[in-house]
């Protein structure tokens, strides 16, 4: 243990499941016996790490409120004889279910201080599901009074301020912090430089790592001393457990220096995103490999690309099925980035399965000319052999819509919409281009796949297009990506009005016809794969609309 004017603060910046309260509270064992190695006086692990987060409607159940308490009860059992233990979980007290953060000490629970802000806007739905703690105080651990600011409590001053004026001297905030676009990095940082001024604490930041649907917990713990000098900076995305120091200075208990570990730039984060929320919902949800269709198309080649970073080339599979409209570019483009990123490549035709079944619905479309439901048999079709193979080999299949697609409705329900998970779900299709072109340049050692020029400069370079029939291009139906992308943004991101668009500089005729697409094609969203949250407004929890929708802004 330590001496009176030091503590020692081991860090646990770990990936819980959600639900795996017994594997959780074994990677909270884990972190508690390095941290008494390490001779740490208290061993911290997030916010709600016992149950994982977020565990939506399942925290408030009883059983589930049960499990994760006796869960607790035996933590403080096996974790008598050492280090106290923070860990954070859904809890029960009085009429009320709150998000708390747990303090275990000699075999005991000693305290657990219940969250005060509770989000409730974007993925979060804290007030509906938890009722408001209490204005926390500072507890004493070895010789110092510490106040626990749960994650959301660290975003307003006034939680953080009540803890400095009874009495705390230093602040460790659990967080459970989804990534939503680089600049998330500066808002938590604002917020955390915000409290130590307002208090004159030093503050440590301690935040979840992992994918867990939709939502990727992109870790990059730090602490902050008064001055705003960053103490020490853990790494994103990774799993990490640091000790640090804290000493008693003639200012108060201030952090020791530690080591800065490097922040990615903005499209190393979102990238590593994909892959970490790929191989999570794969991984956890009991599969090891993947299959998808690899079309000799960008998006595909990008989903390949991750798919193998992810998990390995050796647990990926890409089936490239040419119908008639396929072209001979396509077909060795496809080969060509499959051999690339050492992938298993396969070649199914689809062309006899879609005669069939074109001449089985031959009796009932006599008389009826040929369009989009014959194009969209191809899409099905493939949908269909994917969904065999899958069943077949206990792969599970990703679908390739970029958010441009997804928010129009570019994309056939039931066929190129198959799948378990959607890596592009958030990322433009502007972004797709740029990705690709990052990732062939760029190799770090996460990446499983080889380095270098993966995805052939040709899939990055040529028109996209459906080949769903002869000569098609996106650009056929929809307009350019980059305007196409514009008035998205502002229609989703930004929350802009068509007039407000207008005066960007859009045509009000485009933006028109964007926003029908937008709005009419709520209904293939409801029923699209989940997919990897990239910004503040990814579809599905970031923004809920209406299925069935007839308004549209017409000002
Ligand atoms: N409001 C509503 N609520 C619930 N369901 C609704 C609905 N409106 C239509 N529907 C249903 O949806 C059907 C129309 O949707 P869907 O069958 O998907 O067909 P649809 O949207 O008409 O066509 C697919 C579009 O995706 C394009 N595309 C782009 C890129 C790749 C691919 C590809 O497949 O590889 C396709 C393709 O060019 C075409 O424009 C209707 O026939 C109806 O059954
Ligand atoms: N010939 C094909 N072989 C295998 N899969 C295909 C083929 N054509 C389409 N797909 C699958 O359907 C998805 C929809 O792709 P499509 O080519 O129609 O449009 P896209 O959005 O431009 O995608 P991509 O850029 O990958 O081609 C593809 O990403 C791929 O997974
Ligand atoms: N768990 C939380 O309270 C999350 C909300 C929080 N403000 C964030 O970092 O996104």
């Amino acid at each position: 243990m330590s001496e009176p004017d030091l503590i020692r603060i081991t860090l646990a910046q770990m990936n819980p499941v959600a639900g795996d309260i017994a594997g959780n509270a074994d990677l909270a064992r884990r972190a508690w016996a390095r941290g008494r190695a390490a001779g740490a006086d208290l061993v911290l692990l997030p916010e709600m790490f016992l149950s994982g987060y977020q565990v939506l409607d399942m925290s408030v159940r009883a059983a589930f409120l049960r499990d994760c308490d006796a869960a607790v009860r035996q933590l403080a059992a096996d974790c008598a004889d050492g280090p106290a233990l923070g860990i954070g979980a859904p809890h029960p007290e009085g009429a009320g279910v709150y998000n708390a953060y747990h303090l275990i000490e000699r075999g005991h629970l000693r305290a657990s201080f219940l969250k005060h802000h509770r989000p409730n806007y974007g993925v979060f739905d804290e007030k509906r599901l938890y009722a408001e703690g209490p204005f926390p105080g500072p507890i004493e651990i070895a010789g110092v009074r510490i106040g626990f600011p749960i994650c959301e409590d660290m975003w307003f001053p006034d939680v953080c301020e009540t803890l400095e004026e009874s009495g705390a001297e230093l602040l460790l905030s659990p967080n459970g912090s989804p990534y939503e676009g680089p600049g998330k990095l500066d808002i938590r940082t604002n917020h955390a430089v915000g409290r130590v001024v307002e208090t004159g604490l030093s503050l440590v930041y301690l935040n979840l790592i992992g994918g867990q649907d939709d939502q990727v917990f992109d870790g990059g713990s730090f602490g902050i001393n008064p001055g705003g000098k960053l103490a020490f900076q853990m790494p994103y995305f990774d799993e990490a457990i640091e000790t640090i120091e804290v000493r008693r200075t003639n200012e108060g208990w201030r952090l020791v220096q530690g080591p800065l570990a490097p922040v990615p730039g903005p499209a190393a984060l979102d990238y590593r995103a994909m892959v970490e929320s790929t191989r999570d919902y794969v991984r956890k949800s009991g599969f090891s490999r993947v299959l998808l269709g690899l079309s000799g198309g960008i998006d595909s080649a990008l989903v390949a690309t991750i798919a193998a970073d992810a998990l390995g080339p050796n647990n990926v599979r890409c089936v490239m099925l040419p119908s008639r409209y396929t072209s001979r570019e396509s077909l060795e483009d496809a080969e060509g980035c499959a051999s690339r990123l050492g992938v298993l490549h396969q070649t199914l035709p689809i062309e006899d399965a879609v005669v069939a079944v074109n001449a089985g619905l031959a009796p009932l479309f006599e008389g009826h000319a040929p369009d989009v439901t014959e194009e969209n048999i191809q899409s099905r079709m493939r949908g269909l052999y994917l969904m065999a193979l899958s069943n077949k080999f206990g792969e599970l299949l990703l679908t390739t819509g970029n958010k441009s697609e997804i928010a129009v409705g570019y994309a056939t329900l039931y066929g190129d919409m198959n799948g378990a998970y959607n890596p592009l779900k958030d990322l433009y299709k502007t972004r797709v281009f740029a990705a690709a072109r990052w990732r062939n340049e760029t190799h770090h050692p996460w990446m499983q796949a080889p380095a270098g020029e993966v995805i052939p400069p040709r899939i990055i370079d040529k028109p996209p297009s459906a080949e769903l029939r002869e000569g098609q291009r996106d650009e056929d139906s929809l307009p350019p990506y980059a305007i196409l992308d514009g008035i998205l943004e502002g229609l989703v991101e930004r929350e802009l009005s068509v007039a407000e668009l207008v005066d960007e500089g859009y045509e009000r005729a485009t933006i028109l016809k964007v926003q029908g697409l937008l709005y009419i094609s709520e209904y293939k969203r409801f029923q699209s794969a989940p997919g990897t949250k990239l910004t503040k407004k990814a579809f599905w929890l970031d923004r809920r609309y209406p299925v069935v929708n007839r308004w549209r802004d017409l000002a």
